[in-house]
């Protein structure tokens, strides 16, 4: 019985990934190519969620700032999720929905991008976030699930929407760990010269 459990995590999880890989692979290719010329425009990548998606966010920086499978020069990621002292007075003087727009009106520059994850697309400090970072004019890319959410309905033409095509929070936080995987590989591709598109 309990070894059913985990066989239908496993095989649910297979199958999802299997099936987000026909309807995902343009946008995390349009993903990645925005991410590389923000990058070698000398612009940085600043990332926000919460909970698991928080985790997501500074994996993702960790793999820029240090490196993903080959030697490069670091590039610069910030995950606006790890400072303690900020994240608690913004929280408890302001509120708990502005403790990632804050960060972007601090550090946020015109060309930089936003990496925002939510697998609901409706965790109102992230929607905060991305208000913030369309009024600074950044990039955005956003990974959501169940549809996208409000995130979806709010994102600009030139904003990437990566929308796991699954209802089930655990399920798309795999995913999106996946994404960024690829995400990384497909910026040192480019850095390395690699044709992308083959
Ligand atoms: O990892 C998990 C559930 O698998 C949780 O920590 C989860 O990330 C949290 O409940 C988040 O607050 C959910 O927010 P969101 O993905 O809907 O934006
Ligand atoms: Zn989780």
């Amino acid at each position: 019985m309990r070894n059913q459990r985990i066989l239908g995590h496993f095989t649910e999880s297979a199958e999802l990934k299997q099936k987000a890989a026909k309807v995902l692979a343009g946008p995390i290719a349009a993903a990645a190519d925005l991410m590389f010329s923000v990058l070698t425009q000398g612009n940085k990548i600043l990332a926000c969620g919460n909970g698991g998606s928080a985790a997501d966010c500074q994996h993702f920086a960790a793999e820029l700032v240090g490196r993903f499978e080959q030697e490069r020069l670091p590039l610069p990621a910030m995950a606006l999720t790890t400072d303690t002292s900020i994240l608690t007075a913004v929280g408890n003087d302001y509120s708990y929905q502005d403790i990632f727009a804050k960060q972007i009106q601090a550090f946020g520059q015109p060309g930089d991008l936003l990496l925002a994850i939510s697998t609901s697309g409706n965790s109102s400090n992230v929607i905060a976030a991305i208000e913030a970072a369309h009024e600074r004019e950044m990039n955005i890319v956003a990974l959501t699930g169940k549809g996208g959410g409000n995130i979806g309905a709010m994102l600009s033409d030139s904003d990437v929407h990566i929308c796991v095509p699954h209802e089930r929070t655990a399920r798309i936080q795999e995913v999106h760990l996946l994404v960024i995987h690829c995400l990384c590989d497909g910026i040192d591709a480019a850095l390395f010269g690699e044709d992308i598109n083959e």
